[in-house]
C-alpha cells in the first residue's frame, strides 16, 4: 500500500524510523564511516503520471529500499499567463500507478502547506544559467523549480533523487544547486521515454488535439535532423533542424539551440565533442520541450 502524506510534519514522522534504521544498521568498520543499508529515494513530480514517470520510479524502486514520490503542482514555477490552473491533477489515477509501481509513500501537500507565506518567501536563485533557453521564455521558472526541489530535499532527506533527462536544463540546474548548496544527496538521471513515433512523453501531451498531436512530432523530428546533419558543422546542423519547423505551420518554435552537454555553454563552429540540442515549441496552446545529444 502506498501511504499518503499531506503535511511536512507527518512526512518527517513517517520517515524518521527509516533514518533511525539507517543509523542502527550503520556498522563502524575499523574507523570507516558507517555502512548505510537502507536507502531512501525521492522522485519529485507534478503528477499526471505517465510512462516517463514510471521509468523514474522503477529506477528508484530498483536502487532504494524506500521510495517516496512527491506530487505537487508548484505555483512558484508557473508564470502569470501559464497553465497552473488547468494543469491536470488526476489524483486517483496517479495513486493507482504509484500502487502498481510499489511506491512506499506519496507526499502530496497543499500549496498552503508548502508555502504558508507565499508573499514573503525565501527563494533559491538559479542565477545566470536559469535565464537562458527555457529561462528566457519562463523568467522565474527555474527559481521556482529550485526552491521547491530544495524544500522537498529538506523535507524527505533522501539518499538520492531521480530526475528525467527530458527536462535537461532543470536537471543541470538541480545538479548545480546540490553542488553549490552542499545538499547531502545524489542526483540520478533517467533517459527520455518516448512514444513509438518519437514524441517525448509529457503530462501536457494530454492537451493535444489529434491534429496537434501530429504537429508535436516536429520537435523530435527537428532534433533528429540536427543530429543527421552534424557532419556538416554546427550552423548547418541547426539550419537543418529549423527547416523542419518551417515546414510545419502548427508548430511555433521558441528555440532550437546547441550547447556543450557537459557545461551548457554555447558552442562555436569549431566545437568537437558531445553537444545537447534543446528545443521548445508551442503547438496551439500547448508548450512542449525535447532534447537530444549530438556529437560533433
Ligand atoms: N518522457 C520523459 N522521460 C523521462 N523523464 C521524464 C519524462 N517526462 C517527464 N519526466 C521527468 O519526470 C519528472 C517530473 O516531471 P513532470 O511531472 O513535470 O512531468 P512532465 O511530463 O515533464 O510534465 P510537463 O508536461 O508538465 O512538462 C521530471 O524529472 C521530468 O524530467
Ligand atoms: C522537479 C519538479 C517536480 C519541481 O516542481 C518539476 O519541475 C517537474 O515535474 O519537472
Ligand atoms: N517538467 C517541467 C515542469 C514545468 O513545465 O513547469
Amino acid at each position: 500500500m502506498t501511504q499518503i502524506l499531506q503535511t511536512i510534519a507527518e512526512t518527517k514522522e513517517a520517515l524518521a524510523p527509516i533514518r533511525g534504521a539507517q543509523k542502527a544498521s550503520g556498522r563502524i568498520v575499523a574507523g570507516r564511516i558507517p555502512v548505510v543499508e537502507r536507502k531512501l529515494a525521492l522522485v519529485p513530480t507534478m503528477g499526471a503520471l505517465h510512462d516517463g514517470h514510471r521509468a523514474l520510479i522503477r529506477l528508484a524502486r530498483e536502487q532504494a529500499d524506500i521510495v517516496v514520490v512527491s506530487l505537487f503542482v508548484n505555483p512558484l514555477q508557473f508564470g502569470p499567463n501559464e497553465d497552473f490552473d488547468k494543469y491536470p491533477r488526476p489524483f486517483e489515477a496517479d495513486l493507482a500507478i504509484l500502487e502498481e509501481e510499489g511506491v512506499d509513500y506519496v507526499f502530496a501537500p497543499s500549496v498552503e502547506e508548502m508555502y504558508p507565506d507565499l508573499e514573503h518567501l525565501t527563494i533559491v536563485s538559479a542565477g545566470d544559467a536559469g535565464r537562458i533557453l527555457e529561462g528566457e521564455f519562463r523568467p522565474s521558472h527555474f527559481d521556482g523549480v529550485l526552491t521547491v526541489v530544495a524544500k522537498l530535499f529538506n523535507i524527505v532527506e533522501p539518499d538520492f533523487a531521480v530526475f528525467g533527462e527530458k527536462d535537461a536544463q532543470q536537471l543541470a540546474l538541480v545538479r548545480r544547486m546540490v553542488r553549490d548548496l552542499s545538499f547531502p544527496l545524489e542526483i540520478v538521471a533517467v533517459p527520455i521515454v518516448r512514444e513509438e513515433d518519437g514524441l517525448a512523453r509529457s503530462s501536457r501531451n494530454t492537451y493535444l488535439s489529434a491534429e496537434d498531436r501530429e504537429a508535436a512530432l516536429t520537435l523530435s523530428r527537428a532534433l533528429v535532423a540536427v543530429a543527421a546533419a552534424s557532419g556538416e558543422g554546427v550552423s548547418a546542423a541547426l539550419a537543418a533542424g529549423r527547416e523542419i519547423y518551417e515546414a510545419e505551420p502548427l508548430a511555433s518554435m521558441d528555440y532550437l539551440e546547441l550547447v556543450d552537454a557537459a557545461t551548457f555553454a554555447p558552442i562555436t563552429e569549431e566545437f568537437h565533442g558531445v553537444a545537447l540540442a534543446l528545443t521548445a515549441a508551442r503547438i496551439g496552446q500547448t508548450r512542449l520541450l525535447d532534447n537530444r545529444q549530438v556529437t560533433f
